[in-house]
């Protein structure tokens, strides 16, 4: 480690050009991590370890930070640990030369490598990482339609859920699959886009395989859930960051709060197929509305849908479960950030973004590599572990003037998760992203137990999705890995009378 970094926070008075309230005391910090989600808070910590002689700050707004605990390495590349909200200290008490600032960044200066906060401080850093996720992208600005991100958006859908006779929610990812399974004691009408359920992770087979889970009683528990809780209180300094600044959600948000509405029924769920939200109305405005006189028999709702299949629906409220836009707001203006067409900040291999020493990681950046074949980002828990664990190993080695590779992480696109109580597992292409017609799908599904599926493109594995208990994930992550020609085993790949893992061991 080079020395003449040595731990330095210094204040003094700077007069920065653009920022309001100019003369303003300035920190320094060798290394600035932006947000206390799973990436920053992930980034900040392998950095205090590996410089445990330098100061680092983590700024965030939200209230509490996330920490990753019982990390388990289930396979070569297939991770699951559990993740706990916690009031800053247990942090800076795990790191003493790790420090969490609780305040919103509102303006950076990145070729003064200079950063401003909500109340006033400035900081400069040598290095920046900004970690600052993503929000709900929302089909409408409106009283009646609420997105899900944090614990505070899920507080106020569960304070209106459990009033609620009918929603309508509206998205067809991980969100909306979630939703639709716990919500019980109210009518749900689900509207989406596709002819099947599930599009961002499934395939039509897989969301046959999950239908009838949907028009069942749900079955009580049978997992005890390890994960940990979200706060819902505000702890520690409750003005330090605004409502729309907590950290997502991510496994499990569900399980320690009651999804109930108002009515004594258990799933109760309508799928509006291959349709998009045409307008939602206020109650006063549908009554004004011609439609209303066409609908006058939809009862008395406190807001109305227009779907493009002509269908009206009134409902206590909508969900917008329609995906995620970075959070790059405060970092853009008056800087030179190249954004991906998702609109996250464009990152290289080395997490780096295009202005000097800023570096991004989790929700908020776009990963702007050549990907593997086998390796996609998508908004996940693990990437944003994984991309804040990184980000601080290259910038450690950007510092250290090392050399540093891409990470094995990016190699394989791995996710486990549940869907409708079935465990759920995903590698590689699952859906055949990106290969065309260059590919062939073998299945095999026994109802109400597994569905597997394989994806084989020239003889060799490509990708899999696994739900059920198919203890096949290992073994397809190897042959996926070390891409065997697959092409003399036929169907008998997936024959249930052969215990594949012996197989190919
Ligand atoms: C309801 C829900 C369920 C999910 N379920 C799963 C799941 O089952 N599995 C899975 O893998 N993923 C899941 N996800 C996705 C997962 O939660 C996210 O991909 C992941 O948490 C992103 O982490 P992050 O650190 O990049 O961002 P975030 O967790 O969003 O953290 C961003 C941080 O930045 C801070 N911040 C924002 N702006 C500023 C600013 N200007 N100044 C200072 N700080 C700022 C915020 O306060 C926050 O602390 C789910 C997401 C949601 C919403
Ligand atoms: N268990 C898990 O792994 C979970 C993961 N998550 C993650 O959290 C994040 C947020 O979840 P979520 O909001 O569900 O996002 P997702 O990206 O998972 O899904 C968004 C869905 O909304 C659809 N959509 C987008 N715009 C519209 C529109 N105008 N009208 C109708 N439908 C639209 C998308 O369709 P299209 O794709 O065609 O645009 C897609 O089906 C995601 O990154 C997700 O991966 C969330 C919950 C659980």
């Amino acid at each position: 480690m080079r020395t003449e970094y040595s731990c330095f926070i210094t204040q003094r008075r700077v007069e920065l050009s653009g920022m309001a309230g100019s003369s303003q005391v300035e920190k320094h910090f060798r290394f600035v991590v932006v947000g206390g989600g799973i990436s920053g808070v992930t980034c900040a910590e392998q950095l205090a370890f590996q410089f445990p002689g330098d100061e680092v700050a983590l700024l965030t707004a939200a209230p509490l930070v996330k920490t990753v605990t019982n990390l388990k390495q289930v396979s070569k590349t297939l991770e699951e640990f559990d993740v706990e909200e916690q009031p800053s200290s247990i942090l800076e008490e795990k790191y003493p030369n790790l420090k969490v600032i609780h305040s919103a960044v509102r303006v950076l200066r990145a070729k003064q490598h200079v950063l401003q906060t909500e109340d006033g401080h400035n900081f400069r850093y040598e290095k920046l990482c900004v970690c600052t996720g993503a929000r709900p992208k929302l089909l409408i600005e409106n009283p009646h339609v609420l997105g899900i991100r944090d614990t505070d958006s899920a507080q106020d859908f569960q304070k209106k859920l459990c009033k609620a006779k009918r929603i309508i929610v509206i998205g067809n990812g991980g969100i909306a699959l979630e939703l639709v399974y716990e919500v019980e004691g109210c009518e749900v009408i689900w509207a989406i886009k596709d002819k099947a359920i599930g599009n961002t992770f499934f395939d039509a087979g897989a969301a046959q395989f999950l239908i009838p889970s949907l028009e069942v009683e749900k079955p009580e528990k049978t997992l005890p859930c390890k994960r940990a809780r979200y706060t819902i209180e505000r702890a520690v300094n409750p003005k330090a960051g605004s409502l729309d600044h907590g950290s997502a959600l991510g496994p499990d948000w569900h399980q320690g709060i009651s999804l109930r509405g108002a009515e004594e029924v258990s799933h109760n769920v309508h799928v509006e197929y291959e349709c998009e939200i045409e307008a939602v109305l206020s109650q006063h405005d549908f009554m004004q509305s011609p439609l209303y006189t066409q609908n006058s028999d939809l009862g008395t709702w406190p807001v109305y849908a227009q779907l493009t299949n002509g269908k009206v629906y009134g409902c206590d409220f909508i969900v917008s479960a329609t995906g995620v836009v970075p959070n790059t707001e405060p970092f853009l203006q008056g800087n030179n950030f190249e954004l991906a067409e998702d609109h996250g900040l464009r990152v290289d291999e080395h997490m780096r973004t295009c202005e000097p020493d800023v570096y991004a990681a989790g929700d908020v950046c776009s990963a702007g590599w050549e990907p593997s074949p086998l390796w996609q980002q998508m908004r996940l828990w693990t990437q944003a572990r994984q991309m804040g664990f990184y980000a601080a190993r290259c910038i450690a080695a950007h510092v250290l003037e090392e050399a540093i590779e891409l990470d094995f992480c990016f190699e394989l696109f791995s996710h486990i998760t549940r869907f409708f109580n079935y465990k759920v597992v995903l590698l590689g292409k699952f859906n055949a992203q990106g290969l065309g017609l260059d590919h062939k799908l073998l299945v095999r599904c026994t109802k109400g137990l597994e569905y597997v599926k394989v994806v084989l493109s020239r003889g060799r594995m490509v990708g899999a999705v696994l739900i059920g208990d198919t203890d096949l994930e290992e073994t397809f992550e190897n042959l996926i890995l070390n891409q065997m020609d697959l092409s003399s085993y036929g169907e008998e790949l997936l024959n249930p009378d052969i215990d594949i893992e012996d197989y190919f061991d």
